[in-house]
């Protein structure tokens, strides 16, 4: 697997460069196009692996080497090999064998005896390293210092397990079309398949290992999607009845509107700022068999919007992603304090422009993927003391519908079943 350490090496250097692991896989894949399907899928996996652990592993590469390493490819490289050595489940020498055949791969006559040497150093002196390694809770917990501060003070009962869950395996979560067959019948297509996976409850069938979705009995005719089950609250919390006008104005890839079709006969306008992941909906309403209009848009202004008040509103804005990190391991290192306050501006003007949109006695149903209280509840307290028409309504989590292990006021909290979401109701009076 070489050929997966080197491509994971390619990723993780432009990630550490500070480019999203979404436009550096890709574009690593490309650069070894002889890589075949399994190796692009352990390329994958090592990249999830080294971000997910980066400091630990950058700590353990300064402890072993006198002098930093300047290129970045066999830097990233070592970083690859050590988090397969610390966390990964492959041989320790298989490892090491193979991350000296990629090095000899980078172009750098050197890299071959240098990544040899820090890696069997670090297998003969593991125990005395482990021993003297950092105590810092960096290294530890494997995120910023800023991160793990926020969460300390916003979580001081649930801030480790929430770290911890973040640098978890994410399941792999279906949510099935009940306008096509039902949770049991699936459960049962799924049994026959030989996959193993259990109900959640409602639409919500959680896979004992991911899969690729070819594998899934009837996705391409639209049995199911994937979806995690936090992100199922979304459709039943908007409160739809046939004939509703309703928006979902961040709408791609659309798995939320796909939803709301599947749950309701509404009338959809599906919005979104950009074009290209907007045909990601057309995509899944096509395969889903399900109607929307889909149009490109910027939630923050009303150029589309056509008069007709809307009598729901999902608001599903951008954020820091904080609640998806387990999903998303590269926003640990990408983001920066102050991108927080920036997405609330942003997050706070859309909120303001959609609320003209909203009939009276209709519902807007706020969200977001994110865990900092800046996006979220400050958010919320901040909008209901500029507008004297909206009135909070209480999230209410069936649990008999779907899990919601741990949620404070509105916010599920991350954990082995589910991700980290935020759900605000407001009406408009
Ligand atoms: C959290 S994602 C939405 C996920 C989607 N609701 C789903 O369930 O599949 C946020 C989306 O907001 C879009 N977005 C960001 N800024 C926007 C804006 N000003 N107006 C409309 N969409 C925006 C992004 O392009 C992105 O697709």
């Amino acid at each position: 697997m070489q050929v997966a350490q080197l491509i994971a090496a390619h990723a993780v250097a432009e990630v550490l460069a500070g480019h999203n692991l979404t436009v550096s896989m890709p574009k690593a894949l490309r650069k070894v196009r002889s890589a075949t399907p399994q190796q692009q899928a352990a390329a994958q996996d090592y990249s999830y692996l080294t971000l997910r652990f980066y400091a630990e592993a950058a700590a353990y590469l300064a402890a072993l080497t006198p002098k930093p390493v300047t290129d970045v490819r066999v830097q990233a490289l070592l970083l690859v090999g050590l988090s397969q050595l610390l966390h990964g489940g492959d041989d320790d020498f298989t490892v090491v064998n193979q991350a000296v055949e990629a090095a000899g791969k980078t172009g750098q006559r050197w890299a071959k005896g240098l990544v040899n040497a820090v890696l069997r150093n670090f297998l003969r002196q593991r125990a005395a390293l482990q021993a003297n390694m950092s105590k810092s809770e960096v290294v530890q917990w494997n995120y910023p210092q800023w991160w793990i501060d926020l969460l300390k003070q916003q979580y001081p009962d649930d801030w480790q397990a929430m770290l911890a869950v973040g640098n978890t395996h994410p399941p792999m979560t279906l949510r099935v079309n009940l306008r096509k067959t039902s949770a049991e019948a699936y459960l049962q297509a799924l049994r026959d398949a030989g996959i193993a996976a259990h109900h959640l409850g409602g639409t919500a069938i959680q896979l004992q290992q991911p899969l690729p979705v070819y594998q899934l009995p009837g996705f391409e005719q639209g049995w199911c999607s994937v979806q995690d089950a936090g992100a199922q609250w979304a459709a039943p919390l908007l409160d739809l009845e046939p004939g509703m006008r309703v928006l979902d104005a961040c709408s791609a890839p659309g798995g939320k509107t796909c939803h709301i079709l599947e749950s309701c006969e509404v009338e959809l306008l599906s919005l979104d700022a950009e074009a290209t992941r907007l045909q990601r909906v057309n995509e899944n309403l096509q395969r889903l068999d399900l109607q929307a209009t889909v149009v490109t848009g910027d939630a923050a202004q009303s150029g589309w919007f056509d008069g007709k008040l809307f009598d729901r509103i999902l608001a599903d804005v951008p954020c820091s992603a904080s609640g998806i990190v387990r999903r998303h391991v590269d926003m640990k290192w990408l983001r920066r304090p102050q991108d927080l306050t920036t997405f609330a501006q942003t997050q706070q003007q859309i909120l303001s422009n959609l609320w003209h949109m909203l009939a009276k006695g209709g519902k807007l149903l706020y969200v977001t993927c994110s865990v900092f209280q800046q996006e979220n509840e400050m958010q919320i307290q901040q909008f209901l003391t500029s507008h004297a028409d909206a009135t909070r309504l209480p999230v209410v989590f069936d649990t008999a519908l779907l899990p919601c292990e741990r949620m404070v006021s509105g916010q599920l909290l991350p954990t082995p079943a589910h991700d980290g979401l935020f759900y605000a109701l407001l009406q408009k009076q």
